[in-house]
């Protein structure tokens, strides 16, 4: 029993293609960040096959397939809601190819991972990443922004082939692990989400008093309110960091108006 379940695991590694540029890649979502996605590794050489619930036409130069078509494909990225993730990937784990690689692209990184490890068989290589900027902070390209990396259940040579693959898109590559990423993303990413959504509760108006600072400020309302609600909600959900930010942010908040009421003390 043992040597059999040795021999298959040593055929499934013989049978693993190397990967290359060549390779087809699946795009599992076809949403705002998907298309994005799947447009960025069209224009970086690669074949990539689409595959959307309710799309109907595939973003430039993205063939649209079905969904065991793209669930076999090479590799295969995930560009589905963090709250939608763990239901996707129960309804679809069993078809994944096991030579495919798995990557999701969630922007909270301890629970997909926790999913993968949980749902995809032991054969399946998988790395949780996080593309820190979409649609439109990458607008005029991606050279410069960062993306996180962080190895799940990978070996060392397929995981170094996608951290040089994204340095020559000259993305700044960070490779961390899961809870890093989610303890300083909820102080910075977290934070500005919260942050503009708050502000945006406000209802602040363009006024020709804005200075350089207020212009900033609106733009990160629009910036953080541009995206769906449910990336909000999910952040601030599963990202296991985000209560102590929201807290520490509340008690900085306090501690300011209490400064200014001893102040107005003194007047
Ligand atoms: O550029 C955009 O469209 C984004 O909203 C990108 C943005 C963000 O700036 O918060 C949103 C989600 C991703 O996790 C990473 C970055």
């Amino acid at each position: 029993m043992v040597a059999t379940k040795f021999l298959l695991a040593v055929l499934l590694f013989c049978t693993i293609p190397a990967m290359n540029s060549s390779m087809r890649i699946g795009v599992y979502g076809l949403g705002r960040f998907g298309s994005f996605w799947a447009r960025e590794l069209v224009k970086h050489g690669f074949t990539v096959v689409g595959y959307g619930r309710s799309a109907k036409q595939a973003p430039e130069g993205v063939v649209l397939g079905t969904e065991d078509e793209v669930l076999t494909c090479d590799v295969l990225f995930f560009c589905v809601s963090i709250s939608a993730f763990a239901q996707v990937l129960q309804n679809t784990a069993s078809r994944i190819g096991p030579s495919t690689l798995v990557m999701d692209t969630c922007s909270v990184k301890l629970y997909p991972a926790k999913k993968m490890r949980e749902l995809l068989p032991s054969c399946v290589r998988t790395i949780a990443t996080h593309p820190m900027f979409g649609p439109d902070s990458g607008k005029d390209g991606v050279a410069g922004l960062p993306m996180v990396l962080c190895p799940v259940n990978c070996p060392k040579k397929d995981f170094q082939f996608w951290v040089d693959e994204f340095k020559n898109w000259k993305l700044q590559v960070i490779e961390m692990t899961c809870d890093q990423h989610d303890r300083e993303a909820a102080w910075s990413q977290g934070i500005t989400h919260f942050i503009g959504r708050t502000l945006s509760e406000l209802n602040l108006q363009d006024t020709k008093l804005a200075t350089t600072g207020y212009r900033t400020l609106m733009s990160i309302v629009e910036q953080t309110c541009n995206d769906p609600l449910q990336l909000f909600y999910d952040l601030q959900r599963y990202n296991p960091y985000a209560r102590q930010m929201r807290m520490g942010l509340k008690g900085s908040l306090d501690t300011v108006m209490q400064v200014l009421k001893e102040q107005e003390k003194i007047v």
